[in-house]
């Protein structure tokens, strides 16, 4: 049985002035499935997400949302909630106003949800949202976003300033109310590592192009850290395409890409190596060219 995509973007373009911020990009979006729309900064997974929820048109190509153009009908955006980086609220607006507002936006609000999320985020329901800290703030919109049970959820980079503690509540409360509502959920973050387990499928944006679309699992599966003393890992990976080395004092790990055979693992078996998969960042970090790990290590300890 196939089911219809909640998302089909065809050729789909978008343009400032001469710049060229979407180019052209193809993907789908099917139901329920956690989506990683993930980049380097400016690669265009903040205006996909814009154009997705109807809040600019396209230049170029087709985009539909449950069957329909997105900005135009109400039924679909009713069936959206986009949870933005820097989320504005009204004026002299307390959160226990987004929570009471939000039934009317979102059809599924669950109120249960959101109050035990209030609670574990710790959040002050009756200060004003001016007054809130940035992580408190970002509460505000993880707590809407999960609450929600929209069919089709966006979080652009949800957790400004979100300490360990809190992004670990949203991940497993995402998780687990993933598992008892399907949904489809796009998280777009830079801190891919911590959301790596929770991804299902990967779209890699770079410039404004699409460069991977596919399950996690297979993006993992096409590269493999292999670890041990120095020397034996150099012989092993020798002649191989190297996608990153680490180690320290005789000890040495280093990720090639491409599948291993049969033989490849039982020569590393022979050499008393050890073989991993490559982790997400990891592979997304050579195929964009970017450090992301220096980033990563600095909004972590923001
Ligand atoms: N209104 C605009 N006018 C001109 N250029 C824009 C506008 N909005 C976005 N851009 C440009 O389009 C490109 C894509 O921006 P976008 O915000 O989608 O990136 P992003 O992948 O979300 O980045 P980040 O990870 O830094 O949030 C960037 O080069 C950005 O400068």
């Amino acid at each position: 049985m196939t089911t219809q995509p909640v998302a089909r973007v065809v050729g789909l373009t978008k343009t400032y002035g001469s710049f060229t911020a979407i180019d052209g990009i193809d993907f789908h979006l099917e139901e329920n499935g956690i989506y990683g729309l993930l980049g380097r900064n400016g690669a265009g997974k903040t205006t996909i997400m814009q154009l997705l929820t109807g809040q600019i048109f396209p230049d170029g190509g087709s985009l539909e949302v449950f069957g329909s153009a997105p900005a135009e009908h109400a039924d679909v955006l009713r069936r959206i909630c986009f949870i933005a980086e820097s989320q504005k609220y009204p004026d002299g607006f307390r959160p226990s106003h987004v929570f009471a507002s939000a039934p009317w936006f979102f059809e599924n609000w669950n109120q249960e949800l959101a109050d035990e999320l209030i609670a574990e985020f710790r959040l002050p329901v009756s200060r004003p949202i001016k007054k809130l800290s940035r992580g408190q703030l970002s509460a505000v919109g993880v707590i809407v976003g999960l609450a929600s049970r929209a069919p089709l959820t966006f979080f652009d980079e949800p957790y400004l300033g979100l300490d360990a503690v809190a992004r670990h509540i949203f991940y497993d409360r995402l998780l687990a109310d993933y598992a008892e509502h399907p949904r489809t959920i796009v998280l777009s973050t830079h801190l891919i590592d911590e959301v790596s387990n929770l991804l299902e499928h990967v779209i890699l944006i770079d410039q404004g192009r699409v460069l991977i679309d596919a399950p996690a699992d297979e993006v993992r599966g096409t590269a493999t850290t292999v670890a041990g003393t120095r020397a034996a890992v150099e012989s092993f990976v020798d002649g191989r395409r190297i996608i990153g080395r680490d180690g320290l004092g005789g000890l040495a790990s280093v990720t090639v890409e491409g599948a291993l055979s049969a033989a490849d693992r039982r020569r590393a078996s022979d050499l008393g190596l050890e073989l991993g998969p490559v982790s997400l960042q990891q592979l997304i970090v050579h195929l964009t060219g970017a450090d992301l790990g220096a980033d990563t290590a600095q909004e972590v300890s923001a």
